[in-house]
């Protein structure tokens, strides 16, 4: 096992780079299995669920690996089953299942049950699916999917479901006739899959909105592509920025997609500057607390929950947290109390109230942003921090030690 271990209270400046989004990455390299010929793609972050995605995708029937900065995958031979060994430790498995229906008229994927923030189930993107033409049985834990050609059809879903919108968006390109989407999710990453399809010759207009609309075609054929920056990455070291009273540039991102994270930061009094294809920002006069309420896009990002409670705790006077996505995405707040943050909780809403300064203890991740908030309150510390079980934080974040070591973090990995 490894840990950080983090001596805080130094200010944070220079330039970081911020890496390809995992959330756009994930599900844009399962959408290969829905094209016909090679696929390269570009900015793609090295992380473990991207691993894990190019391993998933060798045992489905492509080739798929990193050659030198881009990532290259090809379909050969496509197999139908996404074995529990691997869906099990990446939850964006699921994403197989729609393409691998359009494809292949089958598919058994592992379900891939919940996780520390919440159950995670997958029923609006099977009742999409249903209503596609596919038919499901359970069986010793796979969803076992299997369909002739599917079909359009007019999806309303529940919920503006960002696994959902996307595993239909997949089925839906390569599907018999036109299918509409209504209440599909906004996300960037979502508007990322869409594009990529439509490089790839798929027939999809209103990405972006709330009713996405695809013509479907007979097949997707191969292109190259570049993954969109982390958006969540970015609000992560900007939140850094400010928490240590720094001042960084991030560079390879745009405020476009984070209209809501630099919205609050600046109602915090975070200073908050744009370049070409950069963002400057530092902790400003006077920092602090706001009300903050996790909603789809373009509302405040669930991802960016835990990073910004790290931050309202040490800014001045109290803000309220209400995480209306996840049930249970409060995890790091026993972790963040241990370092003298002043959080109250009831229900799906925390209390902050700032104090001055956090205070270095031994911390345990239990999920990826949880890792995220705790290496924050690390670096904003007085003393030292250790942060255990960071394999949660490969998952999403590219070189972390060394992103932050560079800007003058005294932060580093052991073993343990
Ligand atoms: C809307 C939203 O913020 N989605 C986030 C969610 O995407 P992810 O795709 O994992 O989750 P969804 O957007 O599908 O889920 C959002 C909500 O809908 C519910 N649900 C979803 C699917 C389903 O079939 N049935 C159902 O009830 C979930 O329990 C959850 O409460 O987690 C990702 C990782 O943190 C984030 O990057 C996404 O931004
Ligand atoms: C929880 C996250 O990812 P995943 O959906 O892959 O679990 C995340 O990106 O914050």
């Amino acid at each position: 096992m490894e840990k950080l271990i983090i001596e805080g209270g130094r200010p944070l400046e220079g330039r970081i780079c911020v890496s390809g989004s995992k959330n756009a990455a994930l599900p844009i390299l399962m959408a290969s299995l829905a094209v016909d010929g090679p696929v390269t793609y570009t900015n793609v972050p090295r992380l473990r669920d991207i691993h894990t995605t190019l391993r998933l995708l060798e045992i489905l029937g492509c080739t798929a690996y990193f050659d030198g900065d881009s990532v290259k995958v090809e379909t050969c031979d496509l197999v139908p089953e996404a074995p529990y060994d691997l869906v099990k430790t990446m939850r964006a498995s699921v994403l197989c299942l729609g393409p691998l229906l359009a494809r292949l008229g089958e598919a058994r994927v592992s379900l891939p049950g919940g996780c520390a923030i919440g159950s995670r189930p997958v029923d609006l993107h099977l009742r999409g699916l249903e209503q596609m033409g596919a038919t499901f049985d359970l069986e010793a834990g796979y969803i076992h999917g299997r369909c002739e050609r599917l079909h359009g059809a007019h999806i309303q879903f529940d919920f503006p479901t960002v696994g959902g919108t996307e595993n239909l968006l997949m089925a839906a390109a390569l599907a018999e006739g036109e299918t509409i989407l209504t209440n599909a999710a906004r996300e960037p990453e979502v508007v990322d899959l869409a594009n990529f399809l439509i490089a790839c010759g798929a027939k999809i207009s209103g990405h972006g909105t709330s009713i996405i609309t695809v013509q479907g075609v007979e097949k997707l054929i191969g292109c190259d592509y570049r993954i969109m920056p982390d958006r969540i990455e970015a609000g992560t070291y900007m939140c850094a920025a400010a928490m240590t009273d720094g001042q960084l540039e991030l560079t390879n991102c745009t405020l476009q997609d984070l209209e809501a994270v630099d919205a609050k930061l600046r109602e915090m009094g975070v200073e908050i500057r744009e370049a070409e294809n950069s963002i400057f920002v530092s902790r400003g006069p006077d920092l602090h607390g706001a009300d903050v309420v996790t909603l789809p896009y373009p509302g405040f990002p669930t991802d960016m929950q835990a990073q910004i409670m790290a931050l309202m705790c040490v800014s001045r006077g109290s803000g309220m947290i209400k995480e209306t996505i996840f049930e249970n995405r409060f995890m790091h707040v026993q972790e963040l109390r241990r370092m003298g943050a002043n959080i109250t909780l009831d229900g799906r809403t925390a209390v902050v109230r700032g104090i001055k300064q956090l205070t270095g203890a031994p911390v345990m991740a239990s999920d990826l942003r949880a890792s995220a908030s705790l290496v924050l309150a690390g670096l904003a510390a007085a003393g030292k921090t250790e942060v255990l079980r960071i394999y949660h934080l490969d998952r999403g974040y590219e070189k972390i030690e060394e992103k932050l070591s560079a800007v003058g973090a005294r932060i580093r990995r052991v073993k343990y």
